[in-house]
């Protein structure tokens, strides 16, 4: 998309002539059509928040309380989506967010998502807690752009293991994700008994792991699991974490989860490289603050030193407009790509991409703008 002129796909309709025309055009859309697939399980695991699901509400809430006052007149026939993140060009300010367990979607799960992400350009943040290993991921990938997604564990020295085979296998940057000190609370799985991770869905980047393995009497799927679990829960994690993360990478690093403006200027302080606004998609804290509102003081007080990414309810090209114009870098998807693995595998995940940025095309071309980098809150009013 860099600079050229752009074809318009809802004037020429050539989506309809495509043959994803059988497949679901909104995020709506292949909700539903997972709904109908999934076991109740799975489905309820990937689309439910935590406790009484206010804030998993009030992330789509808060992209309404906002509305574009678009700009005329201003040729915009040549566009880019183009932005630079840690010194890499990407295509869009779109990446994959980090989603554990793929498999309980869809069988391939990590290596579907995987070849959709790399042919579209679109970086896809590796889990921890994947079903396939880093390693096999990154194969599928070859030079397309991927983050590793780290869950800090009790055990420092299993974190140090993961990191470094991140780096061997062409990770780009590290991903520290900071609000899941322990699993949030799920009434949906409480009321259908689903765990993926007690069924072992999450292993294989533990599994495959030597310092990991080596804590193990053995090693089989009921002792793996009981130690994930074991590291997972780590309520001790602080800020001197970052500094031994810092000494074991020479990758960016990301905390993801920061809510807080002052949480936001530690980051800064701590000399970490990167911040993603986030809550989880409103599945750990319940009554959490969205986090398109939680937005605007953190980009005031980091003041553009370190990129400020966005996740979690982010559903349209208008609402990448708004996250950009608030302030935001890029913006990461999770559950939208999730249903469209559901649904049609790699292809689903595809079109689920190909939908949101074509879209978002659209709506920075109709606000006025050239490029991401023009939007600003100049184009906003809270209503
Ligand atoms: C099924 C599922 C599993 C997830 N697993 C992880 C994970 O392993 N690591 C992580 O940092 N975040 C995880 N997340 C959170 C996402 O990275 C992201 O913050 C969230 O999905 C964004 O909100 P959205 O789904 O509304 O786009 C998961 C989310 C879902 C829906
Ligand atoms: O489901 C999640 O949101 C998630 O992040 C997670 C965390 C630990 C284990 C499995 C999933």
């Amino acid at each position: 998309m860099a600079g050229t002129e752009q074809k318009n796909e809802s004037l020429l309709f050539t989506r309809v002539n495509k043959d994803t025309q059988a497949l679901p055009i909104s995020i709506e859309d292949w909700e539903q059509k997972a709904r109908e697939l999934l076991p109740a399980g799975p489905f309820d695991y990937i689309a439910g928040g935590s406790g009484a699901e206010e804030t998993l509400v009030s992330n789509r809430a808060a992209f309404g309380k906002w509305a574009i006052v678009p700009r005329m007149l201003r040729d915009v026939s040549k566009r880019t989506l183009g932005i630079e993140l840690f010194g890499q060009q990407l295509k869009t300010p779109v990446l994959l967010a980090p989603v554990g367990m793929q498999a309980i979607a869809n069988e391939e799960g990590e290596l579907a998502t995987a070849r959709a992400a790399a042919a579209a350009g679109v970086p896809m943040v590796v889990s921890t807690v994947s079903a396939h290993t880093l390693e096999q991921i990154a194969e599928t990938m070859g030079d397309a752009p991927r983050w590793f997604q780290l869950y800090w564990s009790n055990d420092r020295e299993v974190c140090a293991s993961m990191v470094k085979r991140a780096e061997a296998a062409g990770y780009s940057a590290i991903v520290l994700t900071v609000d899941t000190i322990m699993l949030g609370w799920k009434r949906r799985d409480f009321r259908n008994g689903y765990s993926p991770l007690r069924e072992g869905r999450g292993l294989a980047n533990y599994v495959s792991d030597p310092v990991f393995c080596s804590r193990l009497s053995e090693v089989n799927t009921e002792n793996a699991v009981e130690e994930v679990l074991r590291n997972i829960y780590h309520p001790t994690l602080n800020w001197d974490d970052i500094d031994y993360l810092r000494q074991h990478t020479k990758l960016p690093i990301l905390v993801k989860g920061i809510l807080h403006p002052d949480d936001a200027k530690l980051a800064v302080e701590r000399g970490v490289d990167g911040i993603i606004v986030s809550n989880h998609g409103g599945r750990q804290l319940d009554g959490a603050i969205s986090t398109l509102d939680a937005l605007p003081a953190i980009a005031e007080v980091v003041d553009r030193r370190i990129p400020v990414l966005l996740d979690s309810g982010v559903r349209t090209g208008a609402d990448v407009v708004k996250a950009i114009a608030l302030g935001a870098t890029a913006v990461l998807i999770g559950r939208p790509f999730m249903f469209g693995l559901a649904v049609a595998g790699e292809k689903g995940v595809a079109s689920v991409l190909d939908t949101l940025i074509n879209e978002l095309d659209v709506s920075v071309a109709l606000s006025g703008s050239n490029s991401v980098a023009e939007l600003n809150r100049s184009i906003l009013i809270r209503l």
